[in-house]
């Protein structure tokens, strides 16, 4: 099989394509390079510039390739962007998986595996967040992700293509520095930054009903994550025809936020940087963690990295992006 992930140069898009390589499957890449990096894949990676929006290309990547199975990972995906900016998340993760999977169609291509998120569920009201639990999503990102599903499990029953929808939790980490998250737009890169400028991390919020005050997520280590992307491409390609998978992809551990800036101070050695507490962020769930049950017992998957190593990666990752913002910190 050749399998063909777009944004596949993105932080999750490489470790994807580096797990599959090195599990012996044959990849290639189709990214748009708006956010991707060419560098983080291997020069041997058949690396196709272009967008899922643009069905000529898709079609000559598809033929020329020889694609067999695609794992789509190509969207935007910043939650408040998608606030301010709804046309253009629709534009580009639906209206970009509705022509991506038109090809697909053409193509006569067999499985599919889709990135979704736990965005899908808005602000679960349970202990552990199953995939029975209703999805209300509460920003376009995630309504995007939900249509996104429905679209993707619609196609795959009406032409018998095998499918899985991934919900990922939080995710974080690197499997080596140079593969990095660079962007500045979750808990982990925002502490970091904070603390290299010499200022104090920021709490959003310590007044949640849970026991620090502070919200708890479920952060799963990009190399794990990687792993159930390779698991389900696997599974799929094992069940041609037809059939559908929607799975979790987290640890079912809960982390609160002090818990990480604790965490962080230590791993970063500014301990000295005590957070300072700010109003709530408006949209945040109190609590959102992963039962992984199912994806444990459908793919024999299980998370293997801890939260520490996840720190601890993206602090080195953080490091090497950053080297004069490090070594200038007070
Ligand atoms: O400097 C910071 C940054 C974040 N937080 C808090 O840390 C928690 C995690 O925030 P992130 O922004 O890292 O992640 P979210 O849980 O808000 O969002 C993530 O999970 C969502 C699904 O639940 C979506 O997938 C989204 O794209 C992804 O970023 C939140 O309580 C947030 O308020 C802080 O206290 N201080």
């Amino acid at each position: 099989m050749t399998w063909l992930i777009t944004g596949g140069a993105g932080y999750i898009g490489a470790h994807v394509a580096r797990s599959m390589l090195e599990a012996g499957e044959r990849v290639a890449v189709l990214d748009d390079l708006s956010s991707g990096l060419p560098g983080r894949l291997p020069g041997d990676v058949p690396l196709v510039h272009g967008s899922v929006l643009d069905r000529p290309v898709l079609d000559r990547a598809f033929a020329e390739l020889g694609v067999t199975g695609v794992v789509h990972l190509a969207a935007k995906k910043q939650v408040g962007e998608s606030v301010e900016q709804p046309l253009r998340y629709y534009r580009e993760n639906l209206h970009g998986l509705t022509v991506l999977l038109e090809a697909v169609v053409a193509a006569g291509i067999p499985s599919f595996v889709f990135s979704s998120s736990a965005a899908v569920y808005g602000m679960p009201d349970v202990e552990l967040v199953t995939e029975e639990t209703p999805c209300v999503p509460i920003n376009p990102y995630g309504q995007t992700k939900l249509a996104g599903e429905w679209l993707v499990r619609a196609t795959g029953a009406a032409y018998g293509i095998s499918t899985a929808c991934l919900r990922y939790f939080n995710v974080a980490g690197a499997a080596r520095p140079e593969l990095a998250d660079t962007g500045v737009f979750n808990i982990i890169p925002m502490m970091f930054d904070r603390i290299t400028r010499g200022e104090r991390p920021k709490i959003f919020g310590d007044d949640y009903d849970t026991p620090d005050g502070t919200c708890i997520r479920d952060y799963i280590h990009i190399e794990d994550l990687a792993t159930a992307h390779l698991a389900a491409a696997r599974r799929l390609a094992e069940r041609p025809g037809g059939g559908d998978l929607t799975l979790n992809v987290g640890t079912g551990r809960g982390v609160s936020v002090r818990e990480m800036a604790d965490l962080i101070a230590e791993v970063t050695g500014r301990g000295d940087l005590t957070p300072e507490v700010e109003p709530r962020r408006p949209g945040d769930p109190a609590r959102v963690v992963a039962a992984n049950r199912r994806i444990g017992e459908e793919l024999g998957w299980r998370p293997v990295h801890d939260v520490r190593s996840m720190v601890t990666s993206a602090w080195e990752g953080w490091c090497l992006h950053r080297p004069q913002a490090v070594a200038g910190r007070p």
